[in-house]
């Protein structure tokens, strides 16, 4: 059984020492100082995370947690409920773009149920719940079960490090998430409803209009405390966002990089990073999706995306897309000759 709390408390600060030594070697590499840009500042995060100037990436661990949400009756999303299990299957038959992204990259890929509104069979089914509660018009769940939540993450975490992950990236699919994830986020910060709603998967301007104004109410009813997490997501949350929260905190407890990918999942790294202040340091920031929060969350974070590709799949598909070059940042590391072992002149000094 894993305490969370404990689980929690054990996350240490990223090791700054082992990035200046990580910073030292690359400027021995075979390269003009500074000349990789973005990718040698990845190289020293990884080494700061991993404790290790030669960190190991490979294999790339993919969790899907997959949920339902009581609030998608509202009319918040342009598709209906049904597709979250459907598109489970999907994933189970290896159909969806999560499958094909993370073959090409020979990661490891387990989907969870988490709280799907149906059984599904042949899925690994950890339901919390069959879906959370309408929080338009109830709490989405119990204290407990935002704790359950969180367990579970923490949990799928730990057994796809023992099956070998080198490094996390959390999926999720539930359709109504973008409207829990903007009410996390609405919550935890001084960002306005209105001001990080979007389309999701596709609603109209004035769809997008009353789905803030869905939240805004639903705030001003439930209250949930910015100081408490867990009240947040019991709240306003769903069980695959919790999940997300209790892998990424679970990851950084035993120093393992997690790429964020789109909106949903970087929601759950601001719940996390509420949780413990330690943790956004284990985050590698992938993709900026075109949900408008995303920047937004982002930017509470500190975290600067790697590309932006117009995306707004999530499944972890963005995260996935961008490993390779995390993936090569390590690789640089190991591969790369220094000026010494390969007799390349260093740069002149100007006396
Ligand atoms: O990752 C993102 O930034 C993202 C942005 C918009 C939509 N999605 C996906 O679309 C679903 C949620 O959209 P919606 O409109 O039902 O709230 C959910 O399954 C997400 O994986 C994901
Ligand atoms: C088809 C479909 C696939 C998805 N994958 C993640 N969210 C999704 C939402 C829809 C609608």
């Amino acid at each position: 059984m894993i305490d969370i709390y404990q689980q929690i408390d054990a996350i240490e600060p990223v090791s700054k020492q082992k990035g200046i030594e990580a910073l030292a070697y690359i400027h021995s590499l075979t390269k003009p100082m500074n000349s990789l840009g973005e990718i040698e500042k990845i190289a020293v995060q990884l080494s700061e995370i991993t404790t290790d100037v030669k960190p190991e990436v490979f294999p790339p661990g993919v969790i899907v947690f997959a949920a339902d949400h009581g609030v998608a009756e509202e009319g918040v999303s342009a598709y209906p409920q049904e597709v979250t299990a459907q598109m489970v299957n999907n994933f189970l038959s290896g159909g969806a773009a999560i499958n094909v992204f993370t073959k090409r990259i020979n990661g490891l890929l387990e989907i969870v149920d988490a709280g799907v509104k149906t059984d599904i069979p042949g899925v690994r089914s950890e339901k919390i719940g069959y879906g959370t509660k309408n929080f338009a018009v109830e709490p989405a769940m119990t204290r407990k079960e935002a704790i359950r939540s969180l367990e579970l993450g923490m949990e799928r975490a730990e057994a796809m490090i023992k099956n070998g992950a080198r490094l996390l990236i959390l999926g999720e699919m539930g359709i109504g998430n973008t409207t829990s994830s903007s009410a996390i986020a609405a919550a935890l910060s001084v960002l306005k409803p209105e001001d990080i709603t979007g389309r999701g998967t596709g609603i109209e301007s004035k769809q997008v209009a009353y789905k803030a104004e869905v939240i805004k109410k639903a705030l001003n009813k439930l209250k949930p405390d910015a100081n408490d997490p867990i009240d947040v997501l019991s709240k306003v949350g769903g069980f695959e966002i919790g999940a997300m929260t209790g892998a990424m905190l679970y990851a950084a407890s035993k120093k393992i990089p997690v790429i964020l990918d789109g909106f949903i999942c970087t929601t759950a790294a601001l719940v996390a990073s509420k949780l413990n202040r330690h943790v956004r340091n284990y985050m590698i920031a992938g993709h900026l999706s075109v949900e408008p929060g995303h920047l937004h969350v982002l930017n509470l974070l500190g975290k600067k995306p790697l590309v932006s590709l117009g995306m707004r799949l999530g499944e972890g598909t963005g995260a996935v897309l961008v490993y390779p070059l995390i993936e090569a940042a390590a690789e640089m590391v190991k591969g790369m000759a220094t000026f010494d072992t390969a007799g390349v002149s260093k740069e002149r000094t100007i006396k």
